[in-house]
């Protein structure tokens, strides 16, 4: 057998997000195959074979690469609309028009999504999909090849809602699909995608959608068939207020505990928002293991709240990051959410030091990596793990003058990506995607959006 393609990278900064904060103000990474082979101050060593490549990164500082938590990638052709609404709001203004999605609309969106991350140093990303309107095509099927096109790391969430106006939940009747028809058609979307290896590019995880959205019986049997399956769960949680209300009127407790009460705490869940938590909900997540996708610009954009996130960190509980749907966070990066995460957090407890630049890079890359169960295979530059990475441009005049390289990361403007590998293939140069025709997916989005616009006002 070959043996595997040497690359190795030189002559810049380096944060590797391990278990000790390693850092390196000027070393070396050694990528061979899909695997990092090795990584350290001052230049590789010599007598290296099968080199393919040398990059020479001064003024870069390399990290592992962004990992995104919650996403929902059909909102890419809904951006901008019900601007000024709050969570349940900005749900019933925009239902009627997600359901009348199809596979061309979905593939596009994914595409737009997809790339404005990947372009933005995210190597693994995830979609947490929820609307199926009937007869509207492979729409999992069209996601995963979009991320498989794309060359990034990915997690479909295969959603659903069971629970409609009809039943006392938000979702108009014609948004939803039935309980038995979900949960086969996630099965199915499990048996047919999942790859549970070291080095798996697609997973599949079980992801009911909303406390409103879905019946208690599609919570319960959903949790018991991930753990038959072997999968992961997620789900939206105690995202606003509304939805803490509602569950007290519903279920006679609040998120936490009706999660509890339906099988949804594990170290095998991971829940979107978590902003309305108090000290016994956090102390839940911490015992089960349960996870958070931090989504702050989300969060902001619909008047939710401040997730506790410092206090959840303090506790023990797994964080990441989560871009969030683009009809909820327009911009559709993950970089931002870097320091969004650090801003937010210190408004939100009057606290100077609530989360530092340092743990605002570990919530974007291994509380990721945690999050979505890849702990072991990404989410720090370690000997062993998976070549994906990111090499930021640092010195540039929005950056050169700050000392610190990862200081200037978060705090900074969005730093350029000279480089993003995933798997050890290199994704993005100088900004521009390698794998897909950013102007072909600007026009095709325009042009999809456009359509669901028409058939929406039709309908
Ligand atoms: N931010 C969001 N929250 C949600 N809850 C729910 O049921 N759907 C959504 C969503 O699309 N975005």
């Amino acid at each position: 057998m070959a043996a595997d393609r040497r690359i190795v990278i030189e002559n810049c900064a380096i944060a590797t997000v391990d278990g000790h904060d390693t850092e390196y103000a000027s070393g070396h990474v050694v990528l061979a195959g899909n695997r990092i082979e090795s990584l350290g101050a001052g230049a590789a060593p010599g007598g290296l074979e099968n080199v393919a490549r040398r990059i020479d990164a001064s003024g870069h500082l390399v990290t592992p690469g962004l990992i995104n938590t919650h996403h929902h990638f059909y909102q890419w052709i809904t951006r901008g609309l019900a601007t000024d609404h709050n969570l349940f709001n900005w749900l019933v203004a925009l239902y009627p028009t997600w359901a009348r999605i199809d596979e061309p609309m979905v593939r596009a969106a994914a595409q737009g999504s997809l790339a404005m991350m990947a372009r933005g140093g995210v190597t693994t990303a995830m979609d947490h999909h929820y609307v199926f309107p009937q007869g509207s095509g492979d729409l999992s099927g069209a996601i995963i090849g979009a991320a498989r096109d794309m060359g990034v790391r990915f997690t479909l969430a295969r959603g659903s809602m069971d629970r409609s106006e009809k039943d006392g939940g938000l979702p108009p009747d014609f948004a939803v699909e039935t309980l038995d028809g979900a949960l086969a058609a996630t099965e199915e979307t499990v048996r047919q995608h999942h790859d549970s290896s070291f080095d798996a590019m697609t997973q599949i995880a079980v992801a009911p959608c909303s406390p409103f959205s879905v019946s208690t019986e599609l919570l319960r049997d959903g949790a018991q068939l991930a753990r038959r399956l072997g999968v992961r769960l997620h789900t939206h949680g105690s995202e606003t207020v509304e939805e803490e209300k509602f569950c007290h009127e519903l279920f006679g407790m609040g998120p936490t505990d009706y999660f509890e009460s339906t099988g949804w705490l594990g170290e095998d869940v991971w829940m979107a928002h978590c902003v309305h938590m108090n000290d016994s909900d956090i102390a839940a997540f911490a015992r089960s293991g349960t996870g958070v996708a931090h989504c702050p610009s989300s969060n902001a954009r619909l008047a939710a709240g401040i997730a506790r996130v410092p206090d959840m960190l303090a506790a023990g509980v797994p964080v990441g990051l989560g871009v969030d749907g683009t009809a909820s966070n327009e911009s559709g990066e993950l970089h931002t959410e870097l320091r969004n995460a650090l801003l937010i957090n210190r408004l939100g407890g009057h606290r100077e030091a609530a989360l530092n630049a340092r743990q605002a890079l570990r919530l974007g890359t291994y509380g990721g990596a945690q999050v979505l169960g890849r702990a072991a295979e990404t989410g720090s530059l370690e000997p062993g793990k998976l070549a994906d990475l990111v090499l930021w441009k640092l010195d540039t005049l929005a950056h050169a003058s700050i000392a610190d390289p990862v200081t200037a990361l978060v705090f900074g403007a969005a730093a350029p990506v000279t480089a993003s590998f995933v798997n050890g293939r290199q994704i993005v140069e100088d900004g521009r995607l390698l794998t897909a025709d950013e102007d072909a997916i600007a026009r095709a989005t325009r042009d999809e959006a456009r359509r669901l616009a028409r058939i929406a006002a039709e309908a």
